[in-house]
């Protein structure tokens, strides 16, 4: 094993072991507490039934055998989750043919980021995450199942699902994945697009088409942004059937794998031969597999708040100190949109996630011995699906078939993850520089403040920021305004960097996994809103003008203000709470939410968790 990665794993192990008992014996008692339906009252059973009266004989009877909970995340709104819609009626199919049947417990919301980003909608981005995770509980609740599958795919899905899953870890549960769209206009030409747009030299309709060829079908969007991340970060978990994270929907791989999962469940179950609960599959071990995987991918910086969150729920800690030391220890192996050219389904073609999985497993960054899914150890992730006619099976991960996209440990495009901490009288605050040209790394330049994206827009469209400049954007924490993803700033912030300006940006707020190019130091903590002590983070003492230095070879994030001067310092007032769109429903959230470190979650900080 690297010894930076079992480092990393012994100081998580030690720093969670009381919550972590804790948990265990909640989900030991759920257990003995409540599995199985004999429990419930005669008119319990009869209402739970009288939903799929078609299988309602099966379910009268059964003792041993499974009724599986379908928590599905289907809508329109997210192509990636277009998919599901026929998902539960085969699946229903798929339980009969192994003795066990399957309901649908309920539904979770799920908010595209793609359709709200940069509109107030975005603002109820990140609690849509806990959201999620109290809609599960209320699906799970029910208590007429012995497993479930977990149909979702994006951004905050993912993470929500599984972090009310596992206050249910009693119970065995697969994540269910759709795949990525046909590849359509290349990441990179959309975005050339957007810039020459953002320049007045692209008209609406020329971007609207070109935007409609990117986004062209039902499937995940196919640059390596969160949810993306999220397929990969299930398949180092052993979450997913092994290698279902990145084939594509409608195909036949697909469906089997689909129907493998479902048969795969009653076999994990408390009655089963080979008892896997999700509580124990999540365990500190796959929590740094998680940890591993996003860095030596180059994945979403959103993952540096739902690891921790997903981590929380299951009683373990992780903090930005573990993800830094793991970052200088895990080498970057896939170059993949915005972290190079290639989509998700390049990667795929070139080895994807069985290649990743079995290059980390043999070099010692991966933890091999976790509880998966699939009945064996993560040795069986580096190994694709395949079909044998009609049959399912999996075949060892070669050679990498295109190493622009995918590098083995021993040669990668980086020897690190390219995450990194920045600390400094500003505070502590994130930044991935694999998708960062090495020379502007380091930036220092003159700040000039915002307190809304859409300001730092109308500033750029009026030629103010034509110059070195470190735009900053704050009261965009978690309590200030739900810290919506900042992406829209990345063409304009791009286009200036294109002319040849130092440009950085400094924010309390996020940005989305699909942003690169330009160096954000992102999550800034404490945040500039005032916490229930009165005290607000350094952030807003930020003035225009103040000579701003990000750094992220030193790791480092100063205000270049005289010492005594920065301390003398009033913050700036936050503006006031915004409404419309539903934002001021959502306040006991922002009332509620802790510090981005520790997954910026109202409800495991409401919970104690
Ligand atoms: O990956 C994430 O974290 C995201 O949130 C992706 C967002 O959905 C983007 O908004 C979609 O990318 P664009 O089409 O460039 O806007
Ligand atoms: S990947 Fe992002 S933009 Fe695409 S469907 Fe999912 S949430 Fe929406």
């Amino acid at each position: 094993m690297n010894p930076a990665v079992s480092a990393v794993t012994d100081r998580i192990i030690e720093r969670s072991r009381p919550t972590r008992s804790a948990y265990l014996s909640l989900i030991e008692r759920e257990r003995d507490g409540w599995i199985g339906r004999p429990r419930l009252g005669c008119a319990n059973l009869a209402h739970a039934y009288a939903g799929t009266p078609e299988d309602r004989d099966a379910m009268k009877t059964q003792t041993q055998a499974m009724n599986i909970g379908l928590v599905t995340a289907y809508n329109d709104m997210l192509s990636a989750h277009a998919v599901y819609y026929r998902y539960p009626e085969q699946m229903k199919v798929w339980a009969r043919e192994v003795g066990a049947t399957a309901q649908v417990a309920g539904g979770v919301p799920a908010m595209c980021d793609g359709v709200t980003q940069g509109y107030p909608g975005m603002e109820l981005s990140l609690f849509s995450r806990d959201t999620i995770a109290l809609s599960t509980a209320i699906a799970l609740s029910h208590g007429t199942f012995e497993g479930a599958a977990l149909l979702g795919i994006c951004d905050k899905i993912v993470p929500g699902l599984l972090m009310g899953a596992l206050r249910f870890g009693h119970l065995p549960m697969i994540l269910i994945p759709g795949g990525p769209m046909p590849s359509g206009l290349p990441n990179k030409a959309k975005a050339a697009v957007r810039e020459r747009f953002a320049e007045g030299q692209a008209t609406r309709d020329e971007l609207l088409d070109a935007e409609i060829q990117a986004y062209h079908t039902q499937g995940t969007c196919t640059f390596y942004g969160t949810a993306n991340t999220n397929q990969m970060m299930m398949e180092v978990m052993g979450l997913h059937m092994p290698g279902a994270a990145f084939v594509n929907p409608g195909t036949k791989l697909r469906q089997e794998l689909t129907r493998a999962a479902v048969h795969r469940l009653p076999r994990i179950g408390v009655h089963g031969d080979d008892y896997r609960p999700l509580g124990r599959c999540v365990d500190e071990k796959a929590i740094v597999n998680a940890a591993v995987g996003l860095l030596a991918t180059g994945g979403s910086t959103n993952h540096l708040l739902h690891v921790p969150a997903i981590a929380r729920a299951a009683g373990i800690v992780i903090d930005w100190e573990d993800f830094d030391r793991l970052s200088a220890a895990v080498p970057l192996l896939a170059r993949v949109y915005p972290n190079g050219s290639a989509d998700v389904n390049g990667f795929e073609a070139a080895g994807g996630m069985p290649f990743v999985i079995r290059e980390l497993l043999d070099a010692g960054y991966l933890h091999r011995d976790i509880m998966t899914v699939a009945g064996g150890d993560l040795t069986d992730y580096g190994s694709a699906p395949t079909l044998d006619g009609d049959a399912l099976t999996w075949a060892p991960a070669g050679p990498t078939r295109d190493d622009t996209i995918l590098r083995p440990a021993a040669a990668p495009f980086s020897p690190d993850g390219g995450m990194r901490i920045l600390q400094g009288n500003i505070g502590r605050a994130c930044i991935k520089v694999s998708a960062v040209e090495r020379d502007r790394w380091v930036v220092e330049a003159p700040a000039r403040v915002f307190a809304d994206q859409l300001e730092v827009l109308e500033a750029f469209k009026a030629g103010e920021l034509e110059r070195d400049v470190v735009v900053v954007v704050r009261f965009q924490g978690p309590r200030a305004n739900g810290m919506p993803e900042l992406h829209k700033l990345t063409p304009p912030l791009g286009v200036l960097q294109n002319r040849g300006f130092r440009v950085a940006l400094v924010t309390d707020g996020r940005m989305s996994g699909a942003s690169g190019k330009v160096p954000c130091a992102i999550h800034c903590s404490p945040e500039a809103l005032p916490g229930r002590d009165g005290v607000g983070g350094a952030i807003a003492l930020i003035r225009d003008g103040d000579l701003i230095r990000v750094d992220a070879e030193a790791g480092t994030l100063e205000a270049l203000v005289p010492a005594d001067e920065w301390a003398a310092r009033t913050p700036a007032a936050a503006p006031p709470a915004a409404t419309g769109m539903g934002r001021e429903l959502f306040g006991m959230f922002r009332g509620l939410a802790d510090e981005a470190e520790k997954g910026a979650s109202a409800i495991l900080a409401g919970a104690g968790l």
